[in-house]
């Protein structure tokens, strides 16, 4: 699903935010990516999501070289990738229901089936009886909840997540975790960005770790 080949990344042609990463992520897989503050994980990330170009090597994603895509091709590219944020980044004078269907308004969904489809996603993560809620009436857990209901509602065979508990206390985070494993049981490949390392240790998954820029390990799932 992910091929890393030799891929370096410099930023303002000096500053070497990742060197020589390898590594290759099968299609079903669960990931999680942690290092220290600055190690590079949301540039590893950002590449994934082309948000940003490697300045050396190639990412390939599905078996295609993103950094080929045309232009007009990058738009249907992203389509299959979910993304969840630490700040989940929810519109604030829109209800839940409005967030989560963003993507899908964006694509032009037909209205009913836009609506069929974000009762689905909220649903999955137990928040079906909050769709008429604006953000700020949620928890800050529940506001991640969102933010992960609005990432798979077009069904991404990705899921890319970034610090996504990073402000949740420790029981929270296990829910989010749990959450991101409902949907990887289901044949989601997910890939999370994380230096929660207490829970990462807990939940048994392969674990990439960056330091400095560079992949140091690659612990196979416990
Ligand atoms: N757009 C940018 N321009 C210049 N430098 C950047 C840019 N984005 C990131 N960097 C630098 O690249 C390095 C890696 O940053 P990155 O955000 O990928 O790390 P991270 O592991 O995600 O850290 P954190 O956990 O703090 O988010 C850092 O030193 C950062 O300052």
């Amino acid at each position: 699903m992910i091929l890393f080949e030799h891929v370096g990344k410099r930023y303002g042609g000096r500053f070497e935010a990742l060197a020589n990463i390898d590594f290759r992520v099968q299609r079903g897989e669960m990931v999680f990516l942690t290092g220290h503050s600055g190690a590079g994980k949301s540039s590893l990330l950002r590449l994934i999501m082309l948000l940003e170009r490697p300045t050396r090597g190639r990412v390939l994603v599905a078996g295609h070289d993103i950094g080929r895509l045309h232009p007009s091709q990058v738009p249907f590219y992203r389509r299959q990738i979910g993304v969840v944020f630490q700040d989940h980044q929810l519109l604030v004078d829109r209800s839940i229901f409005h967030n989560v269907a963003l993507p899908l308004e964006i694509r032009g969904v037909e209205p009913r089936e836009a609506a069929r489809r974000v009762r689905a996603a909220l649903d999955k993560v137990g928040l079906l009886h909050r769709e008429k809620a604006l953000p700020i009436e949620l928890s800050g857990g529940e506001q991640q909840r969102v933010g992960i209901a609005r990432a798979v509602v077009n069904k991404p065979s990705l899921l890319l997540a970034d610090e996504p508990t990073g402000n949740l206390d420790p029981q929270l985070s296990a829910d989010i975790m749990a959450l991101f494993e409902d949907f990887n049981r289901i044949g989601t490949t997910v890939m999370i960005a994380s230096h929660d390392l207490a829970l990462i240790a807990r939940l048994r998954h392969r674990v990439l770790r960056l330091r400095e820029g560079r992949l140091i390990a690659d612990e196979e799932a416990a």
